[in-house]
């Protein structure tokens, strides 16, 4: 697998809860790829430890968004790294110029696997208070047609493990990668 991959780095996107930062981390272990990163966790030790839910409250979403494009940024020039993103780094124009560093893999999940993962989760600001149903509805009508931008839609099933979802993105993987330029040996 990192022949074929060589040195290109590997962007997670999607939902909340679709399991960007879990996957990611199997993910770099099954790469024999040393560094994984998170976007949240980076942007959590930039703003001295406050977590996603503080940032929110104490700087707004705006400027969330800002740190999460320049860490995005500064990771996009890293080599052999897994990066779990935001679910809402989709939603910059800018964002997408450094995912395209690298490979982009969307874990599709339903909103009704969702639901059930993110019912008992405090961490998310932007369903807090809200239809934890219609909200993650909005929000995947919102940013579907932009996930389905990546490289690569693995869709997860009711019943896969984060093991099982690594895997298949590790088969899938070499169907979605650039075929080597002929040399021009070839044309001699
Ligand atoms: N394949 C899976 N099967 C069951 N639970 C999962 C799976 N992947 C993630 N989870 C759980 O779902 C929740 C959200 O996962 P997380 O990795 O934080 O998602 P994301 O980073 O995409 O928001 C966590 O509680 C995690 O343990
Ligand atoms: O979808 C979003 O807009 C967000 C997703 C969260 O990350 P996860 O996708 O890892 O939950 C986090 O960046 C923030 O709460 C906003
Ligand atoms: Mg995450």
């Amino acid at each position: 697998m990192n022949n074929i991959l060589k040195d290109i780095s590997i962007f997670l996107i999607g939902m909340m809860g679709a399991g960007k930062t879990t996957v990611g981390h199997l993910l770099a272990k099954e790469l024999g790829y040393s560094r994984f990163f998170d976007t949240d966790s980076l942007i959590e030790q930039l703003a001295k430890g406050q977590t996603i839910n503080e940032i929110f409250t104490t700087v707004g979403e705006e400027t969330f968004r800002e740190w999460e494009t320049q860490v995005l940024a500064e990771l996009s020039t890293y080599k052999r790294t897994v990066i779990s993103t935001g679910g809402g780094i989709v939603l910059r124009q800018k964002n997408w110029s450094y995912l395209r560093h690298g490979l982009i893999v969307w874990l599709d999940v339903s909103v009704e696997l969702l639901i059930e993962r993110l019912t008992e989760d405090k961490t998310r600001p932007l369903l807090k208070d809200a239809d934890l149903k219609k909200k993650l509805q909005t929000l995947l009508e919102q940013r579907q047609s932009l996930y389905n931008q990546a490289d690569l839609r693995i869709t997860v099933q009711p019943q896969e493990t984060p093991e099982q979802v690594t895997k298949r993105i590790l088969e899938a993987i070499p169907s979605v990668l650039k075929p080597p330029a002929i040399p021009p040996s070839y044309f001699n």
